[in-house]
C-alpha cells in the first residue's frame, strides 16, 4: 500500500470558506497538495481521475473566487468533481467514493449543498445553469450561476439549445468551457476542430484591441492581470466566434493550471459585466500524473490502481465481457457485409467500436455526445440500404428516444441497437443503470426487443440484428463477462418471437428474458431438490413474444415466474399483458413479475445489487414459495 500524501495545507480546509481565507500565495500549494489526495482516494476506491486532475487548480480558483454554495457551481457530467468534493466537506468519506453508502461517483443534490445539481449525462450544466439564473433574476438574488462544461460535453446538442436561448434571454450566466482536447476518447467533429483552432490562437488581438475589448465587457476593472492572462501563450481570440455570434462575451482561451490567470479573470467576470459570458479555459486531462498524462484514455475511469506505478488492478476473468463478444461478432459479419456500418456516440471503447473501427475505419462513425443525432443519422443510412448498427447503453438511448420513434420506428427502418450495460453497472449507480430500454422499446409498435441469455447467444442476435431487414431491432446486454460457454464459431440467425426450453419440468415455470438465466437454472436445481419439478424458458424476445411458449407455461404449470434485469413496464408487463387478453389468468395460474425495482438503485456491487432486488436464485425461489404459500425454510424441512 502507498503511503497517504501529506497534506498539512489541505488538511486545514475542510470547508471553501477555509479556502477563501488563505493568501492567494498559497494556492498552488493547497492545489498540489489536492492533487495527491485525489490521486491516492482514486487509486484505493477506482473511478473517474483523469477529468478530475485537469481540473484541480479550476476547482480551487473557482471556490476561491465565487462564494459558493450561495453562487452555484454546475459541473457538466460531474465525473470531474471530485476535487469538489474534497474542498467542500466531503474529504473524510472521499475514499468511499461509488461504494455502497459511499460517496456518489457524480455531482448529487441529496449529498451536498455544494452540488446544486446533479448529474452524469452530459451537456446539462447550460440549461440547468440559465434556469437557476433566470429563477435568481425573477427572485431578485445576486448570487452568480457558474456552469464548467466540457469540449466533449460541448459536442451535444442540447449546449446549444441553452446557449441559444441564454443569448437570447441576455440572463447573466457564467459558462466554463474546459477544454482538454478530449472526450473519453479524443474528440470527434468539427467543432472539436474549431475549439482546437481557436485554442491555438489563430486569430490574436493586439494588446490595444484586447484591452478595449475587455473593458467594453468588464468595465474599467480590467487590469493588467487579466490583460496578461488572456494574452498569453496562446492570445486572445477576437470577434466573430461562434460563442459571440450566440451572444455570449467570450473571453480566453486562458490557461486553466495557472492560477496567476485564472483568478483574476474570475474575479472580473464575478465583479463586472451584464449578460452571458463564456470563459474558454485550457486544460490538460490526467493533469500533474505522468501515468495519467500518458494514457490514451488519460485515466478517463479507472480501476484500483498502484500510484507509483500506475498499474490498474484487473479482476480475473474466466469468460470474455459481452461487449467484446458483440464487438467481434460484428466484426466478423461485417466481413460477410459490406453494408454492415457501426455508429457510436462518443463511446467507442465502452461498446467495443474501437475494435470494429481498427477493421473498418471508414464504415465506423463517431459522431460524438450525440445520441439523437447517432438514431436519426443511422436511420438515414437504413434509408439507402445500409445495416447500421447503434451501439449505445441503455442509459445514453434514453436521451434519443424521440428519434427512435419518430425517425426509426414509425418509418420501420431497419436499424439496429446493440444495447449495452443493460441492467445494474454497479459504480455509476443510478444515473448509468440499464433499467428502462425494454419498457421504452418494447411500447413501440413492430420493433423487435432481443435479451442475451449468455453470450454465445449475443453472437446468435449480432447476426439475426445483421439479417433483419424489415424495421428496427434490438438486443441488449450487461456490463461484464459472459457466462462462460462454449461459443459458436458463428452466430445463428433466430427465428424472430422464437424462445427455447433450457430445462423440462412440470410444476412451476422460470421465464427468464436476458443473463438472469443462469440464476434461473440454479433455482430450478433447488427447487427440483425440494420437490418442485421447475421448466426453464428463455424467452430471447420481449416483442414479438413467443405466444405458444408463453401459453404452454401457462397452462401446464402451476406458478409461473418472470425474470428480468429491467423496469417494471418491461418484458414481465408484456408477457402479463398477453396473459390477462388470452384469458390465461382465469384458471388459478400463480405468476410472479421479478423485476428491478420501482426505484433508482444508489451505487453499490452489482452481485449485492441483485440480491436485494430479489433477482439472485435465492430470490427467484423465495419469488416461487412465496406464490405457492410457503416459506422457503418450510420447504425444504
Ligand atoms: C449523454 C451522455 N453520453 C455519453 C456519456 C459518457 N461520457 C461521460 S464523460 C464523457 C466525455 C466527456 O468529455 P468532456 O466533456 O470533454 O469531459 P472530460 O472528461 O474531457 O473532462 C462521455 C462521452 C455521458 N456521460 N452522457
Ligand atoms: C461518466 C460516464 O458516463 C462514463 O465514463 C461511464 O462511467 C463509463 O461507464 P463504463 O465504465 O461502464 O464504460
Ligand atoms: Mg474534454
Amino acid at each position: 500500500m502507498n503511503a497517504k500524501p501529506e497534506t498539512p495545507l489541505l488538511d486545514k480546509v475542510r470547508l471553501p470558506s477555509e479556502l477563501r481565507a488563505l493568501d492567494e500565495a498559497q494556492l498552488p500549494q493547497l492545489a498540489s497538495e489536492l492533487r495527491a489526495e485525489l490521486i491516492d482516494a482514486v487509486s484505493q476506491t477506482g473511478g473517474h481521475l483523469g477529468a478530475g486532475l485537469g481540473v484541480v487548480e479550476l476547482t480551487v480558483a473557482l471556490h476561491y473566487v465565487f462564494d459558493t454554495p450561495d453562487d452555484r457551481i454546475i459541473w457538466d457530467v460531474g465525473h470531474q468533481a471530485y476535487p469538489h468534493k474534497i474542498l467542500t466537506g466531503r474529504r473524510d468519506r472521499i475514499r468511499t467514493l461509488r461504494q455502497e453508502n459511499g460517496l456518489s461517483g457524480f455531482t448529487k443534490r441529496a449529498e451536498s449543498e455544494y452540488d446544486p445539481f446533479g448529474a452524469a449525462h452530459s451537456s446539462t450544466s447550460i440549461s440547468a445553469g440559465l434556469g437557476m439564473a433566470v429563477a435568481r433574476d425573477l427572485n431578485g438574488g445576486r448570487n452568480n450561476v457558474i456552469a464548467v462544461i466540457g469540449d466533449g460535453a460541448m459536442s451535444a446538442g442540447m449546449a446549444y439549445e441553452a446557449m441559444n436561448n441564454a443569448g437570447a434571454l441576455d440572463a447573466r450566466l457564467i459558462v466554463i468551457l474546459n477544454d482538454n482536447d478530449m472526450s473519453i476518447a479524443p474528440p470527434a467533429g468539427a467543432m472539436s476542430a474549431y475549439l482546437a483552432r481557436l485554442a491555438s490562437g489563430r486569430t490574436y488581438a493586439g494588446v490595444r484591441e484586447l484591452g478595449k475589448k475587455l473593458t467594453s465587457y468588464l468595465g474599467r476593472r480590467v487590469d493588467r492581470a487579466i490583460t496578461r492572462a488572456v494574452e498569453h501563450a496562446r492570445g486572445f481570440v477576437t470577434g466573430g466566434t461562434l460563442f459571440e455570434e450566440m451572444g455570449f462575451f467570450h473571453i480566453g482561451p486562458i490557461d486553466g493550471h495557472n492560477l496567476e490567470h485564472l483568478i483574476p479573470v474570475l474575479k472580473n467576470v464575478r465583479d463586472n459585466g451584464t449578460g452571458p459570458v463564456l470563459i474558454h479555459v485550457v486544460t490538460q486531462k490526467g493533469k500533474g500524473y505522468a501515468p495519467a498524462e500518458a494514457a490514451a484514455d488519460k485515466y478517463h475511469g479507472v480501476n484500483k490502481f498502484d500510484v507509483i506505478t500506475g498499474a490498474q488492478a484487473k479482476a480475473p476473468a474466466n469468460a470474455p465481457s459481452y461487449t467484446k463478444v458483440f464487438a467481434e461478432s460484428l466484426v466478423q459479419e461485417a466481413r460477410e457485409d459490406d453494408r454492415i456500418v457501426a455508429v457510436t456516440a462518443a463511446m467507442p471503447s465502452g461498446t467495443g467500436l474501437d475494435l470494429f473501427g481498427e477493421a473498418f475505419p471508414s464504415r465506423t462513425f463517431d459522431v460524438g455526445i450525440a445520441e439523437q443525432h447517432a438514431v436519426t443519422f443511422a436511420a438515414g443510412l437504413a434509408t439507402e440500404g445500409m445495416r447500421p448498427f447503434v451501439a449505445i447503453y441503455s442509459t445514453f438511448l434514453q436521451r434519443a428516444y424521440d428519434q427512435v420513434v419518430h425517425d426509426v420506428a414509425i418509418q420501420k427502418l431497419p436499424v439496429r441497437f446493440p444495447i449495452d450495460r443493460a441492467g445494474f453497472v454497479g459504480a455509476d449507480g443510478p444515473t448509468h443503470c440499464g433499467a428502462f430500454d425494454t419498457a421504452y422499446l418494447a411500447s413501440l409498435p413492430d420493433f423487435v426487443v432481443m435479451a442475451a441469455a449468455d453470450e454465445a447467444e449475443l453472437r446468435h442476435m449480432v447476426r439475426t440484428a445483421a439479417e433483419f431487414d424489415e424495421g428496427p431491432i434490438s438486443f441488449r446486454y450487461p456490463r461484464g463477462n459472459g457466462v462462460g460457454v462454449d461459443m459458436p464459431e458463428r452466430g445463428q440467425v433466430l427465428e424472430i418471437g422464437k424462445g427455447r426450453i433450457v430445462r423440462e419440468g412440470t410444476k412451476v415455470a422460470l421465464l427468464s428474458f436476458g443473463t438472469r438465466l443462469k440464476d434461473c437454472l440454479l433455482a430450478a436445481e433447488e427447487l427440483g431438490a425440494a420437490g418442485l419439478s421447475t421448466t426453464v424458458a428463455d424467452a430471447r424476445f420481449a416483442k414479438p413474444l413467443d405466444e405458444d411458449l408463453i401459453r404452454r407455461l401457462a397452462r401446464s404449470h402451476e406458478v409461473l415466474v418472470m425474470v428480468e434485469e429491467g423496469s417494471v413496464g418491461g418484458f414481465s408487463s408484456q408477457v402479463l399483458d398477453f396473459l390477462a387478453r388470452n384469458g390465461l389468468l382465469d384458471n388459478g395460474l400463480k405468476v410472479r413479475p421479478l423485476t428491478l425495482p420501482d426505484s433508482f438503485v444508489d451505487h453499490a456491487n452489482p452481485d449485492k445489487m441483485y440480491v436485494d432486488a430479489g433477482l439472485d436464485s435465492a430470490g427467484i425461489v423465495r419469488a416461487v414459495f412465496a406464490a405457492l404459500g410457503k416459506s422457503a425454510q418450510a420447504a425444504r424441512a
